[in-house]
């Protein structure tokens, strides 16, 4: 029988002569190959799908922080108050009612939720842009912000965050030229800013953080999760982060147009002065991101150093915030941040200053401090000049009470500002600066403050309007206050001579 078997195995077939035997085997090794390839195909393909709901620790999202958090606008808590009586208060008694206190009647009178037009404006989105001061950058031609590649586009998949990227220390060596003294763009109290370049070509600006030693890694990690899912067009961009050893490093998006302090003070000068337009537009914008911190986020996020070096500005004069969220991140009581989160002298608010007690209202007044840095050209403390002037707040004041508002403005700015225009920034900026934080305005009533396209009107001549007013006194309202001839909607202006 076994003869039989062997035989009939042996048997030559008619495919390709092989023998029964094997032509067998061919098939069921076939078989084998086939069975094998299906397995591997199924296998890594399920394996892609797992690691495309990014579960590896490094890249998974902690809790958002409890401190920071972003909120759908809509959830936004109801209670922004309405400046209604604003447009009311621009005389030059009011500028002097708020200098010395006198009563100003409730500001915030009215509340509600957020109408649509507010939601916008805190957001910073298209349209409230429309409502501003429209300017045209001399640097270069707006980007199309459709067809912008995202600055992470082409980094290892195996890196990105829900918001960013997680960067090793190698990445950011490699994009800093190894953190050469070249590249460092300068220094604050958090730690070294160095330009560099992502692989990708994106141009970077990496924070190396000096508090190194206290933070532990998942408290740090899960903090900056919290700041890096915080996005306002008037707030730098965290694109992401390293944590190696003792390395502790933030990656933002390069802003390449210097700070408002270095556009004020001189560092940017040979670049020309800020027009009077691209300072409010400045100013706007980061009353903007004030006002999504405060009120647009829950819980909200105070940023507790609101200075020009802090306000960053891009080719298009938007302004940029940065460091916010940094106070929160590092802590307090760590000695050289305690300074930091102490903010920056010149720009405290009075209540800050001497008790710590800190709310948003503390960065209304800083907010207030850079306006008028902005309107007057001058530092906030400037020991160089006469003891009444050393102090910006004071000396403002003072100039206020004694009617010579027009000759606060900065010299450097060639077409000076309308009156009207002049009155409701110092009047914004005097509201912010009320030593009691109660009655600050909110971020939100400072946007609608500094966009409102109403000019001071006098009680007076306002009087006059209602009883059909002679056209002669119009018109001379009019001529004071109208820009709309005004040819120079220019952000900046060249230096004489230059
Ligand atoms: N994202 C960025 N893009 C371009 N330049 C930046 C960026 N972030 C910071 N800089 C610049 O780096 C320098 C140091 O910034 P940093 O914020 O660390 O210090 P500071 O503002 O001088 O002081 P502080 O730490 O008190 O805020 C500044 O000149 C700042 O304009």
């Amino acid at each position: 029988m076994a003869s039989g078997l062997n035989q009939g195995l042996s048997r030559k077939t008619s495919v390709l002569g092989l023998r029964v035997w094997e032509l067998t085997a061919i098939i069921v090794g076939l078989f084998i190959i086939l069975i094998l390839v299906v397995l591997s195909f199924c296998l890594s393909s399920r394996k892609r799908s797992r690691r495309a709901k990014s579960s590896i620790p490094f890249t998974q999202i902690p809790n958002l922080s409890r401190e920071i958090k972003e909120i759908r606008v809509d959830q936004v808590g109801a209670n922004i108050h309405h400046n209604a009586t604003f447009d009311d208060k621009f005389s030059d008694k009011e500028l002097e009612k708020v200098l010395i206190h006198s009563k100003m009647g409730d500001n915030s009178s009215q509340s509600g939720s957020f109408t649509n037009i507010e939601k916008e404006v805190i957001m910073g989105s298209q349209s409230c842009e429309q409502g501003g001061i429209r300017m045209v950058s001399v640097h270069k031609p707006s980007p199309n912000p459709v067809s912008a590649p995202s600055p992470l586009s082409g980094l290892p998949e195996f890196s990105h965050l829900g918001w960013g990227h997680w960067f090793t220390l190698r990445d950011l060596e490699v994009a800093t030229g190894w953190f050469s003294t070249e590249n460092v763009i300068g220094e604050g109290g958090y730690g070294v800013v160095y330009r560099g370049n992502l692989i990708n070509g994106t141009p970077v600006a990496v924070k190396k953080l000096l508090n190194n030693l206290g933070q532990a890694e998942k408290e740090f990690r899960v903090e900056v999760e919290a700041i890096g899912h915080v996005r306002h067009k008037n707030l730098v961009r965290l694109l992401g982060y390293c944590i190696e050893g003792t390395h502790r490093m933030l990656v933002y998006e390069y802003v390449n147009n210097g700070n408002l302090e270095q556009w004020l003070h001189g560092a940017m000068s040979h670049h020309g002065y800020l027009t009077w337009e691209a300072r409010m537009k400045v100013l706007l914008g980061t009353a903007k991101a004030l006002a999504y911190l405060h009120e647009a986020i829950e819980p909200k996020v105070v940023h507790r150093d609101i200075k020009s070096s802090n306000i960053l500005i891009d080719d298009e004069f938007n302004a940029k915030i940065s460091d916010f969220g940094l106070a929160k991140l590092l802590g307090a009581g760590k000695s050289h941040i305690t300074t930091r989160v102490m903010g920056t002298f010149g720009y405290v608010a009075p209540e800050y200053a001497n008790s710590g007690l800190l709310n948003e209202k503390s960065d209304v007044y800083s907010f207030g401090v850079v306006l008028l840095e902005a309107i007057t050209g001058r530092d906030p403390v400037d020991y160089g000049r006469p003891s009444q002037e050393v102090n910006l707040v004071d000396w403002l004041k003072m100039m206020v009470a004694n009617r010579r508002s027009e000759e606060v403005v900065d010299p450097k700015i060639d077409n000076r500002p309308s009156t009207s225009d002049l009155k409701r920034a110092l009047l914004t900026a005097l509201r912010c600066l009320d030593p009691d934080a109660d009655r600050r305005p909110k971020m939100g009533q400072v946007v609608r403050m500094l966009e409102s396209e109403e000019y001071p009107i006098p009680r007076e001549a306002r009087r006059h309007r209602k009883s059909n007013a002679t056209l002669a006194e119009s018109q001379t309202e009019t001529s004071d206050t109208d820009k709309s001839d005004n040819p120079d909607t220019r952000p900046i202006r060249r230096n004489k001579g230059r």
